[in-house]
């Protein structure tokens, strides 16, 4: 879906960075009547027919270059499903997903083969989980976890590479004399740094932020959400970000999807949906923040 935005005289149709079109995910055996029979108003995304669970269904997202787009919802409502598929560490049962850096946008990202996939994720989407474990190697050392990265993207020359490492972690606020250390040895609040870094390495076009500051101290959380804000204003990169907190959305999103049992319910302007969101359950979080 292309959207036409005017601009003085000149019409420019933008490209999306990224489009995801009819995402679903089922764990389980599947049947006929999983899609029909789960989702916000069947009360769960359990099939009552073969217990098969739907994480998933039918999402569409589009999300324009330079934009931060959220994703909210309670626990279980299939936020964590979506990033985990459009990295591939999830496989989906169905849907197209495309991203505007591979093959000009025809491609769709779910046909392409592992080994291509794997470059994808070295080369164009990165991510950082809220465990982690998860996006480190806590045995290796912080610079170690960096240069893992950029050897897989073709970087031979181990003084580029310490360079490299060293003006990442200098972005990511981690002092340098730390590099050598194990992130098995940081706080929470430096092992995300660490991840934001890592997932930073060969300057991907998309990042995707799954719930990255949830477990973390108020304080620290500020500290990492203003890193984020800054990286967007200096680099410009979209993103993606997970949370099952208005506050973080409120803070870096400029559009929000909100998600419950799998499905999207409510999709719009950050501000619109805070100001006024129009699904019961959207009206339920946002009452919650208040
Ligand atoms: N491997 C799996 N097998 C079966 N069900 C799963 C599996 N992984 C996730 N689910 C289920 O899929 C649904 C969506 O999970 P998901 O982790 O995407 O939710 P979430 O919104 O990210 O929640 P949270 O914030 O707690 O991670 C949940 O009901 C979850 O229990």
């Amino acid at each position: 879906m292309n959207e036409s935005m005017k601009r003085g005289e000149v019409s420019i149709v933008e490209q999306p960075m990224l489009e995801v079109q009819g995402l679903t995910k089922i764990h389980g055996p599947g049947c006929p009547h999983c899609i029909k029979l789960t989702g916000p108003e069947m009360g769960g995304n359990r099939c009552p027919q073969c217990g098969s669970i739907v994480a998933c269904a039918d999402v569409d997202l589009t999300v324009y270059p330079g934009e931060i787009v959220g994703i909210i919802g309670e626990s279980g409502s299939g936020k964590s499903t979506l990033m985990k598929c459009l990295h591939f560490d999830e496989s989906a049962t169905a849907g197209n997903v495309y991203l505007s850096k591979m093959g000009d946008g025809q491609v769709n990202l779910f046909d392409l083969s592992l080994q291509k996939k794997r470059w994808i994720c070295n080369h164009l989407i990165g991510i950082v989980y809220q465990n982690p474990i998860m996006g480190l190697r806590l045995d290796f050392s912080s610079g170690g976890n960096i240069a893992e990265k950029l050897i897989a993207a073709d970087w031979h020359n181990v003084g580029d590479i310490r360079q490299r490492a060293g003006y990442l972690l200098k972005r990511t606020e981690i002092p340098l004399t730390r590099m050598d250390d194990l992130p098995r040895n940081f706080s929470g609040g430096m092992q995300q740094r660490v991840q934001i870094a890592k997932a930073l390495a060969n300057d991907p076009p998309l990042l995707l932020l799954d719930e990255i500051t949830t477990g973390l101290d108020v304080s620290v959380q500020a500290q990492i959400l203003d890193l984020i804000r800054q990286l967007k204003r200096t680099l410009g990169i979209t993103m993606v970000v997970v949370s099952h907190d208005f506050g973080v959305i409120r803070m870096l999103t400029e559009r929000t999807l909100v998600m419950k049992d799998g499905r999207v319910v409510e999709q719009g302007l950050t501000d619109q949906i805070l100001e006024d969101p129009q699904h019961p359950y959207t009206q339920l979080l946002v009452n919650s923040m208040l």
